[in-house]
């Protein structure tokens, strides 16, 4: 699956590991959490007005593909994690969202 140009679908399975490795491998900047219940990454900027901008961005990627992240925004960083609460854990969809907004500007890749 091309995770850029891929479409969320209702997902109520977690990966098996073997898939969860493969994706993981695709967005080498996101850490899954040691029970592999979501994947996180800290992008940082130079000011709150580029953090907003990425945090709109980040909002559209959720509208279109009506799959939602947990996001921390502070002055000059914003971590991003995704999980799909339907499956209770790591899907397709965590990962496509993950390298959609992998291919938003960033101040300080
Ligand atoms: C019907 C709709 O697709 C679901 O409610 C979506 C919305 N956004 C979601 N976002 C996330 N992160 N997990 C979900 O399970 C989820 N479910």
């Amino acid at each position: 699956m091309n995770l850029l140009l891929a479409q969320c679908t209702p997902q109520r399975e977690t990966l098996p590991l073997e898939q969860l490795a493969e994706w993981l491998a695709q967005v080498p900047a996101w850490r899954a959490d040691p029970e592999h219940k979501l994947i996180a990454r800290r992008f940082a900027f130079e000011n709150f007005y580029q953090v907003m901008a990425f945090v709109n961005a980040v909002a559209e990627i959720a509208h279109a593909q009506d799959h939602h992240p947990e996001m921390h925004v502070g002055y000059s960083a914003c971590t991003l994690s995704y999980t799909t609460h339907a499956a209770g854990g790591l899907t397709a969809n965590d990962f496509i969202c993950a390298a959609q907004a992998d291919a938003l500007p960033e101040a300080f890749p």
